[in-house]
């Protein structure tokens, strides 16, 4: 007998999506959250349960076990490294990571950088041979370059609306972000048939540029 499939997914912009994704492969699941503050969601039509979760914590209730499989940005897979599966490239909630500063930023000799992803800076600004104060800010990453904390941050960029009204600008791309389905390395063994139907089901609706991992 099939068991419930249980489905670490992230509260904000990656819901919608994600739940559009899932739709579309028929899984009669909510297009859209209700108001209210219930963070665990059955959806026995498709077998399956969500758990709403912050979208930083997503791979840790999946490497933990507690959610069979979950759907995250690369950015916060990147940061965390957790250890767990990804089994798709789902190809939405796409965006990139940047170096951003001011227009009129130059090498400082003690330099900051600002985000929210300290390990991925670290790692890039290591690789580039530049040593630099790494500050973790958990959001509105855009003020510390405007306000002295920083020389530049590390952030996402999606449209390029943010920087553009507080007047800053892109100086390099670090990689490109999409969100990714993982799975718990065990459920990927015990519920392999379940999590190997949901892939078949998503593949051929999955946006163009998305790729099999
Ligand atoms: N501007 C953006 N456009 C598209 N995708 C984005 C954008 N910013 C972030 N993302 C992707 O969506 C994921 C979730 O972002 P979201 O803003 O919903 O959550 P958060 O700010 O990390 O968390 P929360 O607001 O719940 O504390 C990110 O990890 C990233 O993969
Ligand atoms: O290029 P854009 O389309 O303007 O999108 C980029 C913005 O979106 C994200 O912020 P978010 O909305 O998650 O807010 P926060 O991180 O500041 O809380 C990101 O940190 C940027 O600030």
């Amino acid at each position: 007998m099939e068991e419930i499939l249980k489905v670490a997914m992230p509260k904000g912009r990656i819901y919608k999506q994600a739940a559009k994704l899932l739709l579309k492969a028929g899984l009669p699941i909510p297009e859209d959250l209700e108001e209210g503050r219930r963070l665990i969601i059955p959806v026995p039509e498709a077998k399956m349960e969500f758990i709403l979760a912050k979208p930083v914590d997503v791979p840790t209730y999946v490497e933990y076990g507690v959610a069979d499989i979950g759907v995250v940005g690369k950015d916060v897979l990147m940061e965390e490294n957790r250890n767990v599966y990804e089994l798709l490239d789902l190809g939405i909630a796409r965006c990139r990571m940047s170096v951003i500063g001011l227009p009129d930023w130059k090498p400082s000799i003690h330099p900051r950088v600002a985000t929210k992803y300290p390990n991925v800076a670290s790692q890039f600004f290591k690789e580039q041979g530049q040593q630099v104060e790494v500050i973790k800010l958990n959001g509105s990453i855009e003020l510390a370059p405007l306000i002295g904390l920083a020389d530049r941050i590390v952030d996402m960029v999606e449209t390029g609306q943010t920087l553009k009204e507080n007047g800053l600008v892109e100086q390099e791309e670090i990689f490109q972000i999409t969100s990714r389905l993982i799975a718990n390395r065990v459920s990927y063994r015990m519920k392999n048939a379940q999590i190997q139907q949901l892939c078949d089901l998503l593949q051929p609706v999955l946006p163009v540029q998305a790729a099999q991992v």
